[in-house]
C-alpha cells in the first residue's frame, strides 16, 4: 500500500530525516514512534506531499507520490490528520466534515454552485458520505454544533472524521490521542480498530501514548534523531535494547 524509500529531509543544515525506508501492507495498523524532534511529523509531511523531500521516494498503491501535491495524494486515497486538530471552530461539525468530502470530490466551487446533473449526483452522494462519517465517529447528534464548542476528545474525533470524509484507503494520523486521558485514549484505540474493519482502512499513526501504540499497532517503526533505529512487532520493539535506551526507558518503567 505504501512504500517509503530512502526518504531524507534537510532544513538548512539540520538533517530532520535521514534515509528512512519502510513499507505498510494493506489493512495494517503501523505506528511511527520516537522522542520529540525525531522527525515523525516531518516524515508525515513528506509522505502526504505537504513538503518535498531532499531525497528518496514515496509510492502509494504503486503510484509515485513523492513531493505531492497533497490534492493528488488525497485523490489517490491517502489522507492525513494533523497534530493540532485543524478544525474551523466557528463552523458546524457537519460543515467541517464537508471540507474533507469536497477535497476528494475535487469539484470546483462554481460547479458546486451552478451544478450540472453529474455534479448534483456527486453532491447527493457527498451528503450521504458526510452523514455516514458523522455516525461512524459518534458525532451525528452534534452535527449542527459549532466545532469550537465540542469537548477536546470530540474535536480529535472530528479531525479523524474530516480525514475519513475524503474516502481514503489509508489514513495518516498525527498524534490522534494527544491530550486524551488513558480511558479516552483506550476508547480512541477501539474506535480506530473498528474503523479499520468497517472501512477496510490502512492506518499509519504517530503517537506518544505507548499503551495505545503497543495495543493497537501490528508493526512499529522507531525513529531517533531522524534515523530509523528499529522496526518490528510491538513485542520486538519493546524488547529491543537500543529502543529502550534511546526512547522507552527501562522495561520496568514502561507501562504498556
Ligand atoms: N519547517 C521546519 N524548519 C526547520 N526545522 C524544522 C522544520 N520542521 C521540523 N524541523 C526540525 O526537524 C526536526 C524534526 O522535527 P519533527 O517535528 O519532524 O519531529 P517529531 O518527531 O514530529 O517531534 P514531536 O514528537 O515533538 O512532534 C526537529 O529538530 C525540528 O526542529
Amino acid at each position: 500500500m505504501l512504500e517509503v524509500h530512502g526518504l531524507s529531509k534537510t532544513f538548512g543544515g539540520l538533517a530532520a530525516l535521514k534515509d528512512l525506508s519502510f513499507s505498510v501492507q494493506p489493512g495494517q495498523i503501523v505506528g511511527l514512534i520516537g522522542p520529540n524532534g525525531a522527525g515523525k511529523t516531518t516524515a508525515f509531511n513528506l509522505i502526504s506531499g505537504t513538503l518535498p523531500p531532499s531525497a528518496g521516494t514515496v509510492r502509494f498503491k504503486g503510484h509515485d507520490i513523492t513531493g505531492g501535491p497533497p490534492s493528488r495524494v488525497v485523490k489517490l486515497g491517502l489522507a492525513r490528520t494533523f497534530q493540532n486538530t485543524s478544525i474551523y471552530p466557528k463552523a458546524t461539525v457537519a460543515q467541517n466534515v464537508y471540507r474533507g468530502a469536497l477535497a476528494r470530490l475535487g469539484t470546483s466551487l462554481p460547479n458546486q454552485l451552478f451544478s450540472d446533473g453529474a455534479t448534483r449526483t456527486a453532491l447527493a452522494r457527498l451528503h450521504e458520505q458526510v452523514d455516514e462519517v458523522l455516525t461512524l465517529l459518534g458525532l451525528a447528534s452534534q452535527r449542527d454544533a459549532l466545532a469550537g464548542n465540542l469537548s477536546y476528545g470530540h474535536q480529535k474525533r472530528l479531525g479523524v472524521a474530516i480525514g475519513l470524509a475524503t474516502q481514503p484507503e489509508m489514513l495518516l494520523l498525527d498524534e490522534p490521542a494527544a491530550g486524551l486521558n488513558p480511558e479516552e485514549s483506550a476508547a480512541f484505540g477501539e474506535l480506530l480498530r473498528s474503523l479499520r474493519t468497517q472501512r477496510q482502512l490502512t492506518l499509519l499513526l504517530v503517537e506518544h501514548h505507548m499503551a495505545l501504540v503497543m495495543g493497537l499497532c501490528e508493526h512499529i517503526v522507531v525513529l531517533v534523531q531522524g534515523q530509523k533505529i528499529a522496526e518490528g512487532t510491538p513485542q520486538a520493539v519493546r524488547d529491543n535494547p537500543q529502543v529502550i535506551e534511546a526512547y522507552l526507558g527501562a522495561p520496568e518503567e514502561f507501562h504498556a
